[in-house]
């Protein structure tokens, strides 16, 4: 499997939960707390990891249905939910193996790095600072930071030219068909990982044109 088949790279748009953190922890804990609050009993862990990656009100409205909630509890749950996430943010999470190492990698053979995920940047930011992975990247956007969001092409689009960098010499690295979906319409090549959380799905059947263990193992694919 080769990435450099049509041309190099300039730039790499990174995606962030299940691609550089195992955040289900932090999510669990946040959504647990919030449903508690509510007078609702947690969802299991393999629903969240099923359903993160759309952002949070997908989130929250699909946690509230299998919870048992009804949906006009969106507005309390949202906030309970915000409130929760902010103060356990990266305390349940860790960075996978090869990610920072990856990073550095694609950073040492000049490539400009955006971060672009559905999380919210009130969450994404602090995330990406506590856990070491800022310093790799030259911008980061949330989930918030544009009228739309992955699987849209917006955010990937809006990131290539804050970079300066052509979409066809760009790769998206990702963990999911929300991450795929969102390069193909963009024009960016894309790398998923193995181990992220794509919807409850086979990530071979995404279309990736590549697919990794670890980020580290980028570096040799797209020389
Ligand atoms: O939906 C989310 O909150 C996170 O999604 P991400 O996989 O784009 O980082
Ligand atoms: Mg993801």
């Amino acid at each position: 499997m080769t990435l450099s088949r049509s041309g190099g790279f300039d730039a790499a748009i990174v995606d962030l939960d299940g691609t550089l953190v195992d955040t289900v922890g932090d999510f669990e804990l946040a959504l647990g707390h919030a449903l508690h609050d509510l007078g609702y009993t947690p969802v299991s862990r393999a629903f969240i990891s099923h359903t993160v990656g759309k952002g949070t009100e997908h989130l929250i409205r699909r946690t509230l249905a299998e919870a048992g909630a009804p949906a006009s509890l969106y507005e309390a749950a949202d906030e309970r939910y915000r409130h929760h996430y902010l103060r356990i943010n990266g305390q349940a999470s860790l960075v996978y193996p090869g990610a920072a190492e990856g990073l550095q990698a694609l950073k040492a053979m000049g490539l400009k790095l955006a971060c672009v995920t559905n999380k919210p940047a009130a969450f994404a930011l602090p995330l990406l600072e506590a856990k070491g992975l800022a310093r790799w990247f030259d911008l980061a956007y949330g989930g918030d930071a544009f009228e739309r969001k992955k699987p849209d092409p917006m955010p990937l689009l809006k990131a290539c030219e804050a970079l300066g960098t052509l979409p066809a010499r760009t790769l998206m690295i990702g963990d999911s068909m929300n991450d795929a979906q969102a390069a193909r319409a963009a024009g960016c090549r894309v790398a998923l990982v193995r181990y992220g959380y794509n919807h409850g799905e086979p990530v071979e059947a995404a279309g990736a044109d590549a697919i990794v263990d670890r980020i580290d193992e980028l570096p040799a694919l797209m020389a």
